[in-house]
């Protein structure tokens, strides 16, 4: 039988409330009308208030996880998220280059909480080896900071790290989001011959957990349809946009966002 829908596969950590990582990437999927798999690298105890606990996926566990879904369908995109371990990042990265696999990756570092999610060698190994294999990668302002070595505070310093991901990481394509920045809440995406700017205003919430998730989980999903980055990016910011607006007002601390809402494109 043919399959009816796009596949997208999400390889991430969990937060059993639901409001980052995978639960938040297949609701995304879910609300594009894009079918959700689910490979898991860890599990947290989180909550909106922060990360109580840890426990990391034994790496032979998540490749047999990858194994079951590639051995029987073949996802159309890909995203990762908090990848703890370069060992992990190291099999992902072996899935992605044998099945030749549009991947999005959203370099999670720190919760909005401020926990670490992954140790200083898998952020190496994430600067040296994985970010090369992805169609496009999705740091917040503090991610494109570690790994561009750059300190970014103004619109310049985000070019500057930009042409550092793409003339010296060798990466395709990075968006940086600049949710962490003062003022309208503007993101960039940057490819070697042009840049696109989209700018939202900024929606005054701590309800922001999982956002990044959320956003590149969308771009994902419009990648598996067949559609451009450029138009995957608009749709992103869109989405975003709305979810943050449309708080569903969840948990006593930095709340989830809404995936009801958006029905656009
Ligand atoms: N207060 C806000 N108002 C409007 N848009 C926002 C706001 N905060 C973040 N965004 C948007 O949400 C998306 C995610 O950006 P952000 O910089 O928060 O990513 P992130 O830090 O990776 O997210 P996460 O909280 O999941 O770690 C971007 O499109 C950004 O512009
Ligand atoms: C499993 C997992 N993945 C990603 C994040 C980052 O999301 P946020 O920065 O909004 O806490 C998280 N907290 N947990």
């Amino acid at each position: 039988m043919s399959k009816k829908f796009p596949i997208a596969l999400t390889v991430a950590g969990t937060d059993p409330t639901g409001g980052a990582g995978v639960l938040t990437d297949i609701k995304a999927f879910h609300s594009r009308e894009v079918y959700g798999m689910s490979a898991v690298t860890s599990l947290t105890a989180q909550n909106t208030l922060g990360v109580q606990d840890v426990y990391n996926i034994p790496v032979d566990f998540l490749n047999a996880q990858l194994t079951s879904i590639f051995d029987d369908e073949l996802p159309d995109a890909m995203k990762s998220g908090m990848i703890a371990t370069a060992d992990m990042m190291e099999v992902i990265k072996g899935f992605v280059e044998k099945y030749r696999i549009p991947y999005v990756i959203d370099p999670v570092m720190i919760a909005t909480s401020g926990d670490n999610l992954i140790d200083d060698k898998a952020i190496d190994y994430l600067r040296d080896h994985l970010i090369q294999t992805a169609l496009c990668i999705t740091p917040n302002i503090i991610e494109a900071e570690r790994l561009s070595g750059l300190s970014i505070k103004t619109e310049e310093d985000i070019n500057r790290a930009a042409k550092i991901f793409i003339n010296d990481l060798g990466v395709q394509s990075v968006i940086i989001k600049g949710g962490h920045l003062k003022g309208d809440a503007v993101d960039y995406l940057f490819t070697k011959e042009h840049v696109q700017r989209l700018s939202s205003e900024r929606i005054d919430t701590n309800h922001t957990h999982g956002t990044g998730c959320t956003f590149s989980a969308v771009i994902t999903a419009e990648i598996a349809k067949g559609k451009s980055l450029e138009s995957a990016f608009k749709t992103g910011k869109n989405y975003i946009t709305n979810a943050i607006k449309n708080t569903p007002g969840i948990g006593k601390g930095n709340g989830p966002v809404n995936h009801f809402s958006y029905k656009g494109e």
